[in-house]
């Protein structure tokens, strides 16, 4: 069984942090370009659809007394409440996509790299995007259209405190050259995919190779 020909696979879940002006964003683009297989998380949410947005695709889109009702039932990897409206991981739709070999995608903060690592240990592969020095990050982060001085100021207060968190990731890579920095994401991921537990074939072609079949 050659690489190209890898079996059936369990998916992964790619998580992925940094402190705003990093290059998450951009890093995540390129990897949802590259890889069909790959996608980003959908949460549910209790804020309403804008008129582009549809069920499912960028959101599920609940009230606030389903969403409550999801909450204590435990249908959540996580959840927060964020600008007075819920947001939340769905964990039977996560589940259900690692089991069809989709690997999915999450964009979030620290904690919320903890909590799924909690409910998901073996399937969680988390990566830390770290700018190549302060003063870079700043000027990302004043670079970007419609940021003004203030908004810049308090993402640099926030971004030391995101940065603190890095030793709880797997990987971290230094976004200085966006191509190297995305070579290394798509080689973490390549690799990962390779983690025995997650090639689901294996145990009956090593059967076959022991003569067990
Ligand atoms: N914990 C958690 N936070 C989420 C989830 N989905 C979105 N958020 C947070 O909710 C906030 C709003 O999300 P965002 O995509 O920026 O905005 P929106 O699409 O305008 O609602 C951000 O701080 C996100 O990090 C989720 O599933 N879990
Ligand atoms: N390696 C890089 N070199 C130069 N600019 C970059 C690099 N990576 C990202 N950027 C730019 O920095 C800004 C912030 O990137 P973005 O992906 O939006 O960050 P985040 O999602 O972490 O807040 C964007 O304007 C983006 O084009």
């Amino acid at each position: 069984m050659s690489n190209e020909q890898m079996g059936k696979r369990r998916g992964l879940m790619l998580v992925l942090s940094s402190p705003s002006g990093a290059g998450k964003t951009t890093l995540s683009h390129m990897l949802l370009n590259e890889f069909e297989d790959v996608n980003l998380s959908v949460s549910a949410t209790t804020r309403k659809p804008r008129p582009n947005e549809q069920e499912g695709a960028h959101y599920h889109f609940k009230s606030v007394e389903d969403f409550k009702g999801m909450i204590a039932n435990r249908e959540f990897l996580e959840w927060a409440h964020v600008f007075d409206k819920y947001y939340g991981t769905p964990r039977a739709d996560t589940v259900a996509k690692l089991e069809s070999g989709e690997d999915i995608l999450f964009d979030v903060d620290w904690q919320g790299a903890d909590a799924l690592h909690d409910q998901m240990p073996n399937d969680v592969v988390s990566v830390f995007i770290l700018p190549p020095s302060i003063e870079e990050l700043e000027a990302r982060l004043a670079a970007r259209e419609g940021s003004t001085p203030e908004d810049v100021a308090r993402r640099m207060v926030d971004a030391r405190r995101e940065i603190m968190h890095w030793r709880r990731y797997d990987y971290a890579i230094v976004n200085d050259n966006l191509d190297e920095a995305y070579q290394r994401l798509r080689r973490i991921l390549l690799v990962e995919r390779l983690k025995r537990l997650r090639q689901l074939d294996l145990e009956d072609h090593v059967r076959r190779l022991l003569g067990e079949a």
